[in-house]
This record gives structure tokens, sequence and C-alpha cells, in this order.
């Protein structure tokens, strides 16, 4: 299959010819189009983004030999819609999530076909796709809305006014339920501030400022509990519903946080375990002859299944006299993950789920749709300067440790010397003195 022919004859459009084709509108970001869209009826296209990826390796070179990370991954994210990638530690979520935002590491090789709306991508551009790494990269002096203003002033266009920018960050602290902490700082070592969750959704508020299309998050709930875990996905959900594409890499979601994903991709070891509706999973494993136990949550039985950490767990009962002498009820206990893991795989690749997910990206290759062409932070190199001065004066007039003690030993430092030279004339001894 060809997957770079054009499709039925028909021509997509590159941003560049909806340019040519409305005359007066500029190339444009998804924000200014999305600006646009709401001052003027004219039409810029869909700019939605589907992303499909056929067959994908990714290997890199370990002790002289060539090891592969992901093995002949297939599947496709739509709009409008969440998708989780699951696996236990070291299958491949990050490399996937990686894979597809274009930030593999120089050390990996990669092949196979990753398509943004029918095009081959290279480096995505501004506005189009956000990526939100597992750590919170944010300064604790700083409020929710200081936060916010800063990163929209260095990211959003020069020429877009104050009011504007100021309603987009309003808004956007308003969608990811910020409202009530705007005011409160980050927090540091001596500053109390946010939550672990609400941390989290001011990281994700930062990427969603351009509008993008395309949200790939890595491990977005690591660390909180459930209930913040819970409100963090649900946040996603809504901006997945809002007509956006969301990836995330998840590590072991309760039952609650489960049902909030539309599509699974489940790894072991960087095979596809399963790729489809995240509510056929299920049916997977059973057809496989992996039931889940009636009281176990989901999740947890899939990642039980498919982790090689247990076959240790398991040598280490079955040394016990006490376990070794229990009946075998789950089929999970008398296998190998290994050999779970084998199942599991070769029924997915021969199952009706790998051929629905092969027919649709066929369809989603059939679509139209726009990639709206951009580079960079569209804030002017002195817009940049300037706004970095002014934040880094705030943050260092807040921050006790980082200016106010430096001050105070500074002063301390200076009126020690000083008073070394204190009353001293030009006198040979008071020479020798100084000297
Ligand atoms: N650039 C690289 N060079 C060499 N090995 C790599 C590279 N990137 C990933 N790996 C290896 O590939 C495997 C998968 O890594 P990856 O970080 O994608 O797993 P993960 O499922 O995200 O793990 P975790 O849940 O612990 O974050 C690991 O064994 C890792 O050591």
């Amino acid at each position: 299959m060809n997957l770079m022919a054009p499709h039925n004859g028909r021509q997509e459009p590159h941003s560049s010819e909806v340019h040519k084709l409305y005359g007066t509108v500029p190339p444009m970001s998804p924000l200014s189009e999305t600006l646009w869209r709401d001052r003027t009826n004219i039409p810029v296209g869909d700019t939605s983004v589907r992303l499909t990826w056929v067959d994908i390796w990714v290997t890199t070179v370990r002790h002289g030999s060539k090891q592969a990370i992901l093995q002949g991954l297939t599947g496709y994210a739509e709009p409008g819609s969440i998708m989780a990638i699951m696996g236990p530690s070291g299958s491949g979520k990050s490399t996937v999530l990686d894979t597809l935002a274009g930030r593999l590491a120089k050390n990996t090789t990669q092949t196979g076909d990753i398509l943004l709306n029918g095009h081959r991508k290279s480096t995505l551009s501004y506005g189009t796709a956000a990526y939100v790494t597992q750590t919170d990269e944010l300064i604790g002096t700083l409020t929710v809305r200081e936060t916010m203003y800063y990163s929209a002033d260095l990211r959003l266009p020069s020429n877009m006014s104050h009011a504007d920018k100021k309603a987009l960050v309003d808004s956007t602290i308003q969608e990811m339920g910020l409202f009530d902490c705007r005011h409160t700082p980050v927090g540091n070592w001596h500053l109390r501030g946010l939550s672990g969750g609400e941390k989290r959704r001011l990281s994700i508020a930062l990427e969603i400022l351009t509008r993008p299309r395309l949200l790939f998050l890595d491990e977005p709930t690591s660390g909180l509990d459930s209930a913040a875990a819970f409100f963090v996905v649900t946040t996603l959900r809504n901006l997945a519903r809002d007509g956006r594409t969301v990836i995330a890499s998840i590590h072991q979601p309760s039952s609650e946080v489960f049902e909030l994903f539309d599509n699974l991709t489940l790894l072991s070891g960087g095979k596809l375990i399963f790729f489809g509706e995240a509510k056929a999973a299920n049916e997977h494993f059973t057809t496989a002859g992996f039931p889940c136990p009636s009281l176990r949550n989901p999740s947890d039985h899939f990642l039980r299944a498919i982790n090689s950490d247990f076959d240790q767990v398991k040598s280490n009962f079955n040394c016990s006299s006490n376990f070794r002498d229990l009946e075998r009820v789950d089929m999970l206990d008398k296998m190998s993950t290994n050999q779970v893991v084998r199942i599991l795989s070769d029924s997915y690749q021969n199952s009706e789920y790998a051929a629905a997910a092969m027919s649709r990206i066929n369809e989603i290759l059939q679509m139209q749709g726009t990639v709206l062409e951009g580079s960079g932070s569209e804030a002017s190199f002195l817009k940049q300067c300037s706004t970095l001065t002014r934040r880094s004066f705030v943050n260092m007039s807040r921050d006790i440790g980082y200016y106010w003690l430096r001050l105070v030993i500074y002063i301390t430092l200076s009126l020690c010397l000083g008073s070394i030279f204190l009353h001293l004339d030009f006198s040979y001894s008071s020479i020798m003195l100084k000297v």
C-alpha cells in the first residue's frame, strides 16, 4: 500500500494554496486561524489533526548490537478523542510519544510511515502540536496568571493586542479549571503554592495557549493521587471534545481514569498488544484466554498480564511451600509473561481489531485536511527579550534565596572587607597593614 499516493485523485490543499484561494488570508498558524475565525466567516478549511502511523520500528545500538525499542506499531489518532498509551515500565510508551512528535533521540533509527492529515510531517509547526513533558518546569514565585501572561507574551504574535492576549489567557485558565487559584503562586522550597494536580494542569494550560490541534502528554498523572489524576484526565478529555487530538502515555490508571480514554495502545517490550477502543481491550484479553477476574480493575489486569516483573514475584512465591501447594486458577499464574505476551500479540495481529485499525487508517487518508504552516514563537525578538528581563526581575525580587539572601550576604561581606581598611592612613606601618 502506498500511503503517500493521492487518494481518489483529490489533492489536499496546503496552507499556501488556502492563501491563494482566499486572497486576503495570510499563512496562518492554528492560533491566528482561530482568531481569524472569530472575526470573519471566510473558511480556511479543516485544520483538525488526524495522525496515522503504519509499521513503525525504532531501533538503537546497544553494546554493539542492534536492538528494537518499538516493533512494527500501527495506529491512528483522531480529533475529538483521547488515546492512552499504556504498558509496563520500559515497554516503550515515551518512545512512541517521541516518535509521533518527531522528538526521537539521535542514537535511534526509525522506519515506517507517520502521516499528519495524509502528509509526511517534518517538524511540527508553531501551534500545530504541543508536548507536555513528565516534569513541571515552572517558576515558583509567579502566580498562575502571571505564568500564563509571560508565556503568552513570549509565544503569541507580537501584533496581537494586549486585550486579545488577556482574553486568551483568562479563557485558558478557566478551561483548565485553574480560575480559583489564578492568584496563587506556583510554590517552591520556601513558598507553599499549587498542589501537584494544579501544577500539572498549569503545565498543560501553558501548552494549549497557542491552541494546538494535537497534544502529546508524557505521563500527565504521574505522582498524583487518584482524585487529582481523575481531574487532570477529565480536563484532557474536555480538550479532546473541543476538536483536539490528544495522545497521553499513562502508567497505572484507576478504573475511573481508564474509562475516560477513548482509544488504547497497549505495549509490552515494544510489541503491540492491543490497539483499538479502550472498552474493547477486555474482550481481546478474554478471546486470547486471559479474561479479567470480576473484581479486578481492567487496566490493572492488562498490565499484570504483560509485566515481566511478575515472573520474579511468582518464582519467589513458588519457592515457598505454602504457595506451591495452592491451586492455580488464574491462567496468568500458569505461564511466563513472555508466553502471555506472545499469545496476546499474535492474537491481536490476526484479530478484527488490527483489521479495523488498518481500514480506519485508509479511510483517514482519504479525508481532506490542512496542515497550517509556521515556525517557532511568533513573538518578536525584542518582545521576547523584554518579557524575559521583566520576568527575571520579578522572580529575583520575590525569591528570598535568590535575591534577598544574596543581598544580605554581599552587604555583610562588603562591611567586613571595608572595616579592614577603616582608619588606616598612608604611614609605612598602615601600608604594611593594608598589604
Ligand atoms: N535513546 C535511547 N537509547 C537507548 N535506549 C533507549 C533510548 N530510548 C529508550 N530506550 C530504551 O527503550 C526502552 C523503552 O523506553 P521508554 O522510555 O520508551 O519506556 P517507557 O515505557 O516510557 O518507560 P517508563 O514507564 O519507565 O517511563 C527502555 O529499555 C529504554 O532504556
